[in-house]
This record gives structure tokens, sequence and C-alpha cells, in this order.
């Protein structure tokens, strides 16, 4: 009985929803009818009849043929960075709860007990055995680590486009070209389903709605704030799951949007009083539940390195739950044993929208929440950021950094980036920033092995890349432009461009005389022809 709200300010450009036209709040009506209308349950998902023999019945007969898969696993909320073992308040994960009752963040607790009565070589053996494989729900990155994930939910409610299995990309080119770099890596966790990580964690949300829903928990209703990203997400699967089907009538299949006139922090804040007042279930990740899912990256990371850990991890920020969700999956695979350390965690930023770095900078003294300026790494134009206790906690265990990068480092490190075969977004431009800077420094090494974690796909981002090779925006040198040369669709012109272009080449590239071995040291010279 749920469908899903986005509360989005006006200027998002990753939009991927199926929508309808966006409604102000001030049409509050239009709001409420949908939440009238959430009232019969038709979900295929989770009541999966139609045909045999697909991988969710299989996983069904494996469940009641394979006793090894039933086990003790649990979690359960408890409020963040208090001690379990001690902490006399905590929520079953079946609770529809973000806060603490002293209004502060939550964590999902794992029985550790329980995981560790299995050594390390057991879970690098499971977890390896499930990469690549269409078995339901383990050839998703997710739910290939479920038992740490959310071990207690059915995988017939589990909703899941096998996301995560991200590559991680070997910057050669990148790494030698402009920094000394042998060992420097892409984690792109943007290839992935809607474009960007936050299918990691939608994949758990949804699914536990799906759960919360089959139980008939009071839920008519799947909301959050976005720059794009997580409402892409969160459409996704929501449609995926068929949620909409039963919220709404037949003919608005679809989420419902609205687009407000102020910042990402001033949608987090109305999404956050909407959800205290509604049964719309919050799918940002104040609810800890999404970070479960995003931090499968961490340990996909340590799994492609077969089990080796490497010395720095970059993850850009803006809301902050994503830097917690790798130090919380890197310490996972720490704590039971998979590996004997972690990574030194840097967290970049924009330097338009800073409010961390500035309290790393004041050496954690006071934290002040600041008005985020506009950036072309929009996804992270966050002044107020919700996880900033979980990020804080994340940096400190790891020996973290932080870092900032201003518009023009970012958009040429783009540029950079992409100059040597990658097709990165800025907020991977800010993270790659942050790199440049303490490689500068010093403080990361020539032989340092080193992973920057890419967090949406370029394509997600391309009037960015337009504005900086057309040289169109201002008080930006764009120094790395590549402009196209507009030329006149007829040969003689294209000919007079192309040798203008070539005139520094030996002569019988251009027919001027018999052809010679080429030289190996020549760079090859690639011409595009477009419109
Ligand atoms: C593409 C992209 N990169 C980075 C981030 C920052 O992640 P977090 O908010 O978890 O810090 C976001 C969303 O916030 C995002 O959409
Ligand atoms: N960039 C994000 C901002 C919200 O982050 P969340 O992880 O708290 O949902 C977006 O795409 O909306």
């Amino acid at each position: 009985m749920a469908s899903s709200y986005l509360l989005q300010c006006p200027n998002f450009s990753t939009n991927l929803n199926l929508t309808s036209k966006p409604t102000t709040l001030k049409t509050t009506p239009s709001f409420l009818l949908i939440k009238a209308a959430a009232s019969s349950s038709n979900n295929n998902t989770s009541t999966s009849t139609a045909t045999s023999n697909n991988i969710r019945d299989e996983a069904r007969h494996q469940n009641l043929t394979n006793p090894q898969q039933n086990h003790n696993f649990s979690a359960k909320y408890v409020p963040f960075g208090a001690d379990p073992a001690t902490s006399t308040e905590s929520y079953s994960l079946d609770d529809i709860v973000y806060r603490s009752q002293s209004g502060g963040l939550l964590d999902v607790h794992h029985d550790f007990s329980a995981l560790k009565a299995f050594p390390g070589s057991y879970w690098r053996a499971l977890f390896d055995s499930r990469v690549g494989k269409t078995t339901w729900p383990y050839g998703s990155g997710v739910w290939s680590k479920k038992e740490w994930v959310l071990p207690e939910i059915s995988s017939d409610d589990i909703v899941s486009a096998f996301e995560g299995n991200s590559n991680l990309f070997w910057a050669e080119r990148f790494g030698k070209q402009f920094l000394e770099m042998n060992d420097l890596w892409v984690k792109h966790c943007g290839i992935s389903h809607t474009g960007s990580f936050k299918d990691l964690g939608m994949t758990v949300l949804v699914s536990q709605v799906n759960r919360l829903r089959k139980m008939n928990k009071p839920l008519f209703g799947v909301g959050c704030a976005s720059t794009g990203d997580t409402s892409a997400a969160l459409s996704a699967y929501c449609a995926s799951a068929d949620i909409y089907r039963a919220a709404c009538a037949a003919h608005c299949q679809r989420a419902f949007v609205l687009s407000i006139d102020t910042d990402f922090d001033g949608c987090m804040q109305l999404i956050r009083e909407v959800t205290s007042e509604l049964p719309i279930y919050l799918a940002n990740s104040l609810n800890s539940l999404r970070l479960e899912g995003q931090k499968t990256a961490a340990i996909e990371i340590l799994q492609q390195f077969d089990w080796e850990v490497p010395d720095w991890v970059i993850v850009p920020g803006g809301n902050l739950g994503n830097i917690y969700a790798f130090y919380k999956g890197f310490h996972m695979c720490k704590e039971l044993g998979l590996v004997d350390k972690i990574p030194r965690l840097v967290c970049a930023q924009a330097a338009n929208a800073n409010p961390l770095y500035l309290y790393y900078k004041s050496a954690w003294k006071e934290f002040k929440a600041v008005k985020a300026n506009s950036t072309f790494a929009s996804a992270i134009q966050i002044g107020d950021p919700v996880s900033i206790d979980r990020a804080v906690y994340a940096l400190k265990k790891s020996n973290g950094i932080v870092e900032e990068a201003t518009e023009e480092e970012l958009m040429d490190a783009m540029a950079l980036a992409d100059s040597t075969g990658m097709f990165i977004c800025p907020h991977t431009g800010v993270a790659l920033t942050a790199l440049m800077k303490l490689r500068k420094s010093g403080v990361i090494r020539s032989s340092d092995r080193t992973v920057v974690v890419s967090t949406a796909h370029g394509l997600k981002f391309t009037q960015s890349k337009i504005d900086y090779h057309s040289n169109n925006i201002k008080e930006m040198a764009c120094r790395y432009a590549n402009p196209p040369v507009s030329v006149a669709a007829d040969f003689g012109s294209v000919m007079d461009v192309l040798k203008k272009y070539l005139s520094k080449t030996p002569k019988w590239c251009l027919g001027l005389e018999e052809p010679t071995c080429v030289a190996t040291s020549e760079p090859a010279k690639v011409m595009i022809f477009g419109i």
C-alpha cells in the first residue's frame, strides 16, 4: 500500500523519475489525494506465483531443502555511537523509526557473536562464491552479502536489480601521467541501474518496505528529498516492486514529484516533517537501512583486490551517509576477520558546500551548517548534512582526512580524467581533486594503493561537460576544454581544417610522400566527424 513521493529542489538535473508534471508544495490537495487512494494491495514481487522455475522459485526451493541456509543472524537499530552491549534502547528493523529517543541518529547493529561463529575465511569464500551468478538474490553485489545486510528478510521480499558488482577500474594512464602513481583505481559505483551508488542502498530500503507492507504495517508511501540520484533510485526500485500500482489508480503508476522553491537542505527539512506526520517511509540516508546496502561497496573493493586492503579510499561527501557506509563495510571486514586493517578514508567536498571541511579544519571544535552555494557537483550541494556525526566518527576511526575542491579544480580534474578515457561526473572530479592535492603535499605517496569512489555516471551530468568544453563558464579558464571546430560540409573545407590540424605530422600522413613505417613514439590523432 505504498507510493513514492519525492521532494526536489527545482534545478535538479539528473532526474530519471517516471514522473507526472511537477507540482509545487502549494498544491497540497494532490498530495493528500494520493494518500487517500492508497487502499488496495497488489504486490506481484512478494507473491510470485506465476511462472515456475524462475530464479526466485529456485531460491525458495533451496531455502527449504538446504538447512545450511537457516541461520540465527540478526540485526537491530541502536542509537548511533551507543555501546550495544550496555544500551537499553534498541528497535526491531521492522519498526518505523529513524531517530533515537534523544533525537540522535540510529545505526543498524548486527549480532557479531553469531557472525563470529564463522571464521573470516568462511565469509571470504562465501562472498566470492556468489559473484557474477544469477542465483536469487545473491547475484546482486549487495545481496551476495545478505547475512551482513538484512539477515532476516526473506529472499522472496527482496527487490533487486542485481546492483553492485561494479567495475574497479585501474586508472593506469591518469595515475601515471598526472600523479606518478601506478596503483590508482576508480570504483565505478555510478555504472549501475539508475546511474549512481544510491541503488546499493535503495535495494535494501525498498525490500524492507516490501516486507513491512506484507506485515500490514501502517505505511502508505515512501518519500525522499533529493538532488536527483536518491529519487531516481527510489522511483526505479518502487516501480520494479510494483509499489505504485498498489497505491494508486491504474493511470498513475509513477512517483509524485514536488518541485519546491528551496535547496536540498530545505527539502530535507520538509520531508522529515512530512514523514513524522504521515505514514510515509523516509528513504533518505537518515534512515540507517540505506547505509547497510551502501557499505557493501567497501566489502566489494576488498574482494576485488583479493582481500588485500588499499591504503586510501576517497569518497565525495554531501549528506555524508556514504563515507560512514564505507567505514562500516571496512570495519565489519576487519572485525569479522576477513582482513587485518582498514584503509584511511578521505572525504572530498565541493568548496561551495563544505561544512565538513570547515569542521575538520577547526580540529573538530565547532560544527556550523552552511548555506550551500551552487556547484557543478550539484548532488553534494548540501550545507546541513544529516549524517555529520556518522562522518566524523568514520574519519576519526580511520585516521581520515577531509579535502575540498573549488569549481575550477573539480571541473579541470573531470576534464583531465575524461582525457585519459574515463567519463566521470563532477563529484568524482571533487574526489580526484582531493587526490591531486594530497599527492602534491606528499600525504598520499606514489606507491600507495588508492581507490577513488566514483558516485554517479558521467552521462547524468553531461551539461557540465558541454559548458566546460564550450568555454561557456563565467570566470573559469576551462584550461583543458576541447571544443569542436565548426566547418562547412564540403570536402575542401574539411581538408583545409585537417591539414592545419595535421601540419606537424609527417608528410606521408597527408599523402605528400610514400608512407614510411610509423615511428612507435608518434602519437596517433583521433578525429571525430559529427554534427
Ligand atoms: C552522485 C553523488 N555523489 C555523492 C553524493 C554524496 O553522498 P552522501 O550524501 O552520502 O555524502 C551524492 C548524494 O548525496 C550523490 O548523489
Ligand atoms: N545527492 C543525494 C542527496 C540525498 O542524499 P541521501 O543519501 O541522504 O538520500 C540525492 O541524490 O538526492
